[in-house]
């Protein structure tokens, strides 16, 4: 078993990390991380539980620790849920001190020898991991998009193939994205509110370096524009967003590729049987019905059009954060750099 730790177990990334590490067949939990208000409580304690699934039995015994490299000596790979300010050089640490980072925070995203990896579609990027190496780190940074950006490459990877030029996207994202303390119900009940800080240029920047080509030293940006829109509405989890394309080839033929994709990645624990699963009923996909196909993981799409036009959507704290770090965590020891 690979030993390993959450960093900021105890918010709502966090919490989903430690829902989904309990009784995970590669990965063994043993190190929970959080600020000192929380450090040195058992996690049951410290943690206000918020998920709709009981807390693990063993995560609740475990005494957080602080988010210092010293605490995590024992562990091979860390998840981190931290804040982005705080996860820039604590993650630089740990990489530094030996220790894997699979990351959820944006901080270390862009930077050029570190893989924004979305399995199903750029696998290949995990090879950046020798370029840190080179550069005298024993431990990796491995990070995984935006929330967003998850869904949207995910669902490009049946239809890659086709030419297009010109993306563009409207999201509708859950309040679950913004943390449990992040915006207050007078502000989101009955409401739309058409802007989250940093979220289109996230979705713009992140898109085009991971649909690009890694050509052994760096990586070649997607050869297409992506333009997006991003808005909050009340929903609690679930990304939905519009997505609009240049591809000038038959409807039936994006349908078909969609229907006939296979996933190019062998079999992981937390990969489910459907990366995305193709929805011809009119009014689907829908956050409510669908956000937990795949315990999670699917991203759902539909409503293909003519022009092209679909939609696309899936769960933001799982397919979208905690999951998706899992899988790469996954992918990372399948390919055997742990
Ligand atoms: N929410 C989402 O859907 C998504 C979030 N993300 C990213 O994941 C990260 C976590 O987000 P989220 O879970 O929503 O954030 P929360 O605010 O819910 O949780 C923050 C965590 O960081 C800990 N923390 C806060 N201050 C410190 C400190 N000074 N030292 C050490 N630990 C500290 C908190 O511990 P304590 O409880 O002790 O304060 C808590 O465990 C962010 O970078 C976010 O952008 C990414 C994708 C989706
Ligand atoms: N901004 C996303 C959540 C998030 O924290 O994204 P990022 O990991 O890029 O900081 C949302 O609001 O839904």
């Amino acid at each position: 078993m690979v030993s390993v730790g959450v960093l900021g177990a105890t918010g709502a990334v966090g919490q989903r990390f430690v829902q989904l590490l309990a009784d995970h067949p590669y990965f063994d939990l043993t190190v929970l991380t959080a600020s000192g208000r929380s450090a040195g409580k058992k996690y049951r304690d410290a943690v206000n539980w918020r998920l709709d699934v009981p807390l693990p039995e063993s995560a609740g015994d475990i005494i957080v620790a602080e988010t210092k490299t010293e605490c995590l000596k024992n562990a091979d790979i860390v998840f981190s849920a931290l804040p982005a300010d705080l996860a820039t050089t604590i993650e630089t640490d740990c990489a530094k001190a030996g220790i894997g980072v699979c990351s959820n925070a944006s901080s270390h995203r862009m930077d050029q020898d570190v893989p924004l990896v979305v399995p199903e579609v750029n696998a290949d990027h995990l090879r950046m991991i020798e370029l840190q190496r080179d550069a005298g780190n024993d431990g990796f940074i491995v990070t995984n998009p935006n929330c967003s950006t998850i869904m949207l490459t995910v669902s490009l990877a049946p239809i890659r193939n086709f030419h297009f030029t010109d993306l563009r996207v409207a999201t509708m994202q859950a309040i679950s994205g913004a943390g449990f303390e992040g915006i207050p119900a007078m502000s989101i009940f009955d409401n739309v509110v058409p802007y989250i800080g940093n979220e289109e240029e996230k979705m713009e920047r992140e898109t085009l370096k991971i649909m690009g080509t890694f050509d052994g030293s760096e990586i070649v940006n997607a050869p297409f524009s992506v333009s997006a829109s991003c808005n909050r509405v009340p929903v609690i989890d679930g990304h939905t967003m519009a997505v609009w394309l240049d591809i000038k080839e038959p409807v039936e033929n994006v349908a078909k590729a969609f229907q006939s994709w296979r996933c190019p990645i062998g079999d992981l624990p937390t990969l489910p049987e459907k990366s995305v699963d193709f929805m011809v009923q009119q009014d689907r996909p829908q956050p409510r019905l669908d956000r937990m196909k795949g315990k999670g993981m699917t991203v759902s799409v539909g409503r293909l059009r003519p022009g092209i036009r679909y939609i696309a959507m899936g769960h933001n704290t799982i397919r979208g954060a905690a999951g998706a770090s899992i899988l790469n965590a996954e992918l990372i020891c399948d390919r055997g750099y742990i």
